[in-house]
């Protein structure tokens, strides 16, 4: 049955804090480099560069810049730098590279991969005070930020310009737009907007030897050779440190509308995608699959009532039946047609069995709070101590196999309960955009566990790996797959990545320990 969305919502409560992290000393197989190490000279150069509110060297105004947004990776720098201007970053780069002082560029600090924090006691250098918007053209839809903008910010901008980030996320609140491209950030709507790859028309970039790469351009079209920019963009801060970014912004669309659907199994996920891609063409602007578990998972955090239930009850209690959920979304320039559209479809895969419940936003906020029980997923999963997450890229047909097997194999080796306190697995759940072949595998923990990671590493890479897939779809390498590149890339394309970091930064100090 189809119904009209009544729900109001709820913000989505703050994560609980992690009782179990990692840091370098529970990896013995990572030394620290051969890097220089902070002297008194070092900050008294530094503080000529700066000025004093921009250097910090309190361990307890260090502490957040040391750990990651899930409190899972802990470094030890004892130094933040925090630069204004481009010519800053140079200054300091050149310094560092001459000192051998290893270095880590700090956005937002949202990746999950442990990609922005120090492993040892690296100098974090944040972005955050460069956080200016350059400049905008109208006619083209061409903006030029700082890389410290916060993405909801710049789109906040666009919006009220006409036009919107081709980017979103659900840490669009603090995550900054430099970092989205040095990780090559995917997000909600890559279905819609495509790759940074694309929509990214220029970089302001410092070199490790503080060389100042500029191309700010406002090219649509530019082809005078290599496409240079392109090697920083999900470069994780390994080659340069972006400063700047031009991007080309679409118009905003003036219909959305979004429906969250029950579907009985996965197949009827794929086919449900195949009709949305067929029936809703252009306007289709996001695909995203949840399992049960998922929802179950959420349902903890956002003490809400699911969209698809139809009592009046709240959490786990109101999470339907299905074993899979939809979210679906429209975006278009006009609101009759898009909306005829999307009803045709929904009667159409209602019809056919396809999906079995089903429910459609009516105003702005009702459309906020479905989207809560999809984007609430990431922080539910940690909220029981921890979480093994896995951002992987595989064919459609064998997406969900995939968190089968991982199920499975923690059952088998009886790892994993919801009821038993004992077990290190609280529960494995799968979601993702399924309409960009990104699945999201989340494994909550009570705490993390060297047996559950030996029986999810290197079991769930070969999985990936026989099935032609990425380790990475959309969160990068980081800290976390930093031994794992060989499942997806071949011993030449790693050894042309290593060319490039020996060519661009030869003492590596570029967050080291990290990327390759
Ligand atoms: O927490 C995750 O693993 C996924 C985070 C993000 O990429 C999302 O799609 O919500
Ligand atoms: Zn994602």
């Amino acid at each position: 049955m189809l119904r009209l969305f009544t729900r109001s919502t709820r913000n989505i409560p703050l994560c609980q804090r992690f009782s179990s992290t990692l840091t370098a000393d529970k990896y013995p197989n990572i030394k620290r480099g051969d890097f220089g190490k902070i002297n008194d000279e070092d900050i008294n150069h530094f503080s000529k560069i700066l000025s004093p509110n921009q250097l910090i060297t309190d361990s307890n105004d260090i502490t957040g810049y040391n750990q990651d947004w899930m409190k899972k990776y802990i470094g030890q720098s004892k130094l933040v730098l925090k630069p204004k201007t481009t010519e800053q970053v140079s200054e300091i780069l050149k310094y560092c590279n001459q000192r051998k002082l290893a270095v880590v560029p700090q956005g937002g600090n949202t990746g999950l991969v442990g990609g922005s924090v120090p492993v040892f006691d690296e100098i974090v250098i944040s972005l955050a005070s460069m956080n200016n918007i350059r400049s905008f053209d109208q006619s083209s839809g061409i903006l030029k930020v700082d890389a410290g903008v916060i993405l909801e910010n710049a789109d906040n901008y666009l919006s009220e310009n006409g036009y919107i980030f081709p980017l979103d996320l659900g840490a669009k609140g603090s995550c900054f737009v430099g970092g989205n491209v040095a990780t090559n950030a995917g997000g909600l709507r890559l279905l819609r907007y495509g790759s940074l790859h694309g929509s990214v028309l220029g970089l302001e970039v410092v070199l490790a030897d503080g060389t100042i790469y500029n191309s700010m351009h406002s090219l649509r079209k530019d082809n005078t050779g290599y496409d240079l920019k392109q090697l920083f963009i999900g470069s994780e801060g390994s080659l340069g440190i972006i400063t700047g970014v031009s991007i080309l912004c679409p118009a905003r669309p003036k219909s959305v509308n979004v429906a969250f659907l029950g579907l009985e199994n996965y197949e009827q996920v794929t086919k449900c995608f195949q009709k949305a891609k067929s029936e809703l063409g252009e306007i289709l602007s996001a695909f995203e699959f949840m399992d049960k578990d998922s929802q179950l998972l959420a349902a903890q955090t956002l003490k809400t009532t699911h969209p698809l239930c139809q009592d009046d009850i709240e959490g786990i209690e109101s999470v339907p039946e299905y074993p899979f959920y939809v979210l679906l979304e429209t975006s278009g320039s006009n609101k009759e047609h898009d909306d005829i559209k999307l009803e045709k479809f929904l009667e159409d895969v209602m019809e056919s069995e396809i999906v079995v419940d089903g429910t459609v936003s009516q105003d702005e906020q009702q459309l906020k709070t479905l989207w809560t029980w999809r984007e609430g997923i990431a922080e539910a999963s940690q909220q029981f101590g921890g979480v093994y997450k896995y951002d992987v890229s595989l064919p459609l047909d064998s997406m969900y196999k995939l968190v089968e097997s991982v199920k499975e194999r923690l059952n088998e080796l009886e790892l994993s309960s919801t009821e038993d306190n004992k077990k290190p697995v609280y529960e494995a759940v799968g979601y993702g955009h399924i309409g960009d072949g990104n699945l999201h595998l989340n494994v909550a923990v009570r705490e993390y566990n060297k047996e559950v990671e030996k029986a999810l590493e290197p079991f769930v890479y070969e999985f990936i790996e026989s099935h032609k897939g990425s380790i990475s779809a959309e969160h990068g390498l980081g800290f976390q797959k930093k031994n794992y590149i060989k499942y997806s890339k071949s011993e030449t394309e790693i050894n042309m990545m290593k060319d490039l970091k020996k060519h661009y930064d030869p003492n590596g100090i570029l967050n080291p320990y990290k990327y390759i």
